[in-house]
């Protein structure tokens, strides 16, 4: 590894657990029922995860509120690519790839699905590539952990859990489907 490399690489400190794959589970039973009170058993439902760990979230959740409600529940992707040199301190300037969303949002009431929200930015670019995709009857968000830091006029319409961070934190969510792992880690940067 070139000694350029090795300066730029930040070193993150573990620093605990926040959420189990077992808390992770019941969270998201409890919105999945959450989300069928707010829009009436959820007929009109379509769950859109923001790529990459919102699409697992989406999925489970719908497959949860098909058993609750006992109807099949639309999922869909976002493919949100985002250019940044580091975590914590450069900004992150989420853009939108092209792409199928893999169902017909229109006239829909549409839950968009994401883990970590933090400044905002992701959901708002979310917001203008789920339009150009079509125009939904609503938009709903749900975040596994809201962490605060908000750069944006954005809030969570459902929310696993609120945690209140540093800056120098990062929250560390790892799903089964895309980590081979379960559980949510608050971590630092190291001096
Ligand atoms: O509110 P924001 O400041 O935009 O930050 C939140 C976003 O950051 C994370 O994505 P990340 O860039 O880590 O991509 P990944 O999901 O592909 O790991 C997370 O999954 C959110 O999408
Ligand atoms: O702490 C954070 C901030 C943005 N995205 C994450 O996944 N974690």
């Amino acid at each position: 590894m070139s000694e350029s490399t090795a300066t730029s690489t930040p070193k993150l400190r573990q620093k605990g657990r926040l959420m189990s794959a077992s808390e992770i589970e019941r969270t998201l039973v409890r919105l999945a029922h959450e989300i069928v009170e707010k829009n009436d058993g959820g007929r009109n439902l379509g769950l859109v995860g923001i790529k990459r760990r919102g699409v697992p979230l989406a999925q489970r959740l719908a497959a949860l509120i098909a058993k609750i409600e006992k109807h099949p529940i639309d999922t869909g992707v976002l493919d949100i690519s985002f250019y940044r040199d580091d975590l914590s301190t450069a900004g992150p300037r989420p853009t939108v790839t092209a792409g199928e969303l893999g169902f017909d949002i229109a006239g829909r009431d549409i839950v968009l699905c994401d883990d970590v929200l933090y400044t905002g930015r992701t959901i708002r670019a979310a917001l203008d590539a789920l339009f150009s995709h079509g125009r939904p009857r609503s938009v709903q968000l749900l975040v596994l952990i809201d962490r605060g830091h908000r750069e944006l006029p954005i809030q969570a319409t459902f929310t696993g859990r609120t945690i209140p961070t540093s800056r120098r934190e990062i929250i560390e969510v790892k799903l089964n489907e895309i980590d081979s792992d379960e559980q949510v880690l608050l971590v630092e940067l190291a001096d």
